[in-house]
C-alpha cells in the first residue's frame, strides 16, 4: 500500500527518510449501489475498505504509522484492538520487520481478525477487559517504553487515513453531499472530514460533505453524550464506550453540520444482509452500520430524495463469518441425487 502514500505525497507528513512500505499499490473501489439507490431514491455509493491488504480502512493509517516508526528508529509498535487495527498493524509490521504487540478484549473479537494477527506474527495477548480498558494499559506502557503506540491516537494513522476522503473526491469529481461512517474510537469520522477539508481548501473540491456518524446502540457514547461503561454490540469493531477521538469527532459533526445516531443489532444485521443481497458486497457488521444509518436517516426523512451518499464499509464481511452461521441460515441438506437436488429448486 506504498501507493496511497505516493499518489497523496503533497498532503502527507513524507519525507526522504520515509520508507514506503508496500503491500499493494493501489486504493479500494468506489461503488455505485444501482440497485439500492433506485429503491432508496438516492444517488449512493459504497467505498469498499473491506478490499484493502488486510481487509480493512486501518491499512491506510497503519501503513503511515508504521512508516514513520521506522523512520524515527522504533524497533516495536503496540495497540489495543477490537480485531482490524491488530490486523493491519501485526501484517505492516511484519513487512517492516518491527515486534509487534497486541492487547485485546477476551471473547470479543471477530475469529478471522484474531487468525490474521496470529499469523502475520503478532504476540497476542488478551485481557478480561474490554476495549476502552486495553486501550488504557496500551497508553501506559507506550508512554514509558521505547514502543510505538499505533492505535489513532498515533497522529500518522490519521494522516493516513484521511486519503480515503482524497479517492472520493477524486473518483466523483466533487464532494459527496453525504458522508456516512460507522463510529467506534472515532479515528475515521476524524481523518475524512481532515482529509475532506484539505481537498477541499486545496481547491480539489467545490464543496465538503455533511459527515452522518453511526453508532451501535450498546456502544453510543457519542450519541449519549457519556461514556458507556460496558459496551455491547454484535458489531464487535465498534464495541467502544470511551472513543479517543470523540473530541475531534464531535468537531467534525459540527464543523460539517452533521449529525450522529444508534443504529440497533437488529437493523446493523438487516443492512449487512440487504447489501449483500442487493449489491453483492459482503462488509463486516461494523460497516453495515453505516448504511444501517442511512436507512434510518432515509426514511425518517434527514436524507432528502437524490442526494449523493457515500458510506464507507471499513471491513471485509469474511473477517466475521460467525455473525452470519450464527444467525437463521437457510441451507438444506438432501440426498446425494439429481432428483433430490432438483426437488429442491
Ligand atoms: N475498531 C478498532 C478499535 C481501535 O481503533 P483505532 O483506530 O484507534 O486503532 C480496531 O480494529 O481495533
Amino acid at each position: 500500500m506504498a501507493g496511497i502514500l505516493e499518489k497523496y505525497k503533497e498532503f502527507l507528513p513524507i519525507t526522504e527518510k520515509t520508507p514506503l512500505i508496500s503491500l499493494h499499490e493501489g486504493g479500494t473501489p468506489l461503488i455505485r449501489a444501482n440497485n439500492l439507490s433506485e429503491e432508496l431514491g438516492l444517488d449512493l455509493y459504497f467505498k469498499y475498505e473491506g478490499l484493502n491488504p488486510t481487509g480493512s480502512f486501518k491499512d491506510r493509517g497503519m501503513v503511515m504509522a508504521v512508516a514513520k516508526a521506522v523512520e524515527e528508529g522504533s524497533k516495536a509498535i503496540m495497540c489495543a484492538s477490537t480485531g482490524n487495527t491488530s490486523a493491519a498493524a501485526a501484517a505492516y509490521a511484519a513487512r517492516a520487520n518491527l515486534d509487534c504487540f497486541v492487547l485485546i478484549p477476551e471473547g470479543k473479537i471477530a475469529i478471522g481478525k484474531l487468525a490474521q494477527a496470529i499469523m502475520y506474527g503478532a504476540k497476542v495477548i488478551s485481557i478480561n477487559g474490554n476495549f476502552d480498558d486495553a486501550l488504557s494499559i496500551v497508553r501506559e506502557i507506550t508512554g514509558s517504553k521505547p514502543i510505538t503506540l499505533v492505535n489513532s491516537l498515533n497522529p500518522y494513522r490519521l494522516e493516513g487515513q484521511k486519503t480515503g476522503a482524497f479517492e472520493i473526491v477524486d473518483d466523483l469529481g466533487d464532494a459527496p453531499d453525504i458522508l456516512a461512517i460507522p463510529v467506534g474510537n472515532a479515528g475515521n469520522i476524524s481523518a475524512y472530514w481532515k482529509g475532506f477539508k484539505e481537498y477541499y481548501e486545496a481547491g480539489k473540491s467545490t464543496a465538503v460533505p455533511r459527515m452522518f456518524g453511526f453508532q451501535a446502540a450498546g456502544a453510543a457514547p457519542l450519541v449519549k453524550g457519556e461514556v458507556v461503561k460496558n459496551p455491547e454490540t454484535v458489531a464487535t469493531a465498534i464495541r467502544i464506550g470511551n472513543p479517543a477521538s470523540w473530541d475531534k469527532a464531535a468537531n467534525a459533526l459540527k464543523e460539517s453540520d452533521g449529525l450522529v445516531d444508534a443504529v440497533t443489532d437488529e437493523e446493523i444485521l438487516q443492512a449487512q444482509s440487504l447489501l449483500a443481497k442487493s449489491e453483492g458486497i459482503f462488509a463486516e457488521p461494523a460497516s453495515a452500520a453505516s448504511f444501517a444509518g442511512v436507512l434510518k436517516a432515509r426514511e425518517a426523512g434527514l436524507i432528502e430524495e437524490s442526494k449523493r451518499v457515500v458510506c464507507i464499509l471499513t471491513g471485509n464481511g469474511l473477517k466475521d463469518p460467525d455473525v452470519v452461521l450464527n444467525q437463521n441460515i437457510d441451507m438444506i441438506t438432501v440426498d446425494s441425487s439429481y432428483d433430490a437436488v432438483l426437488e429442491v429448486l
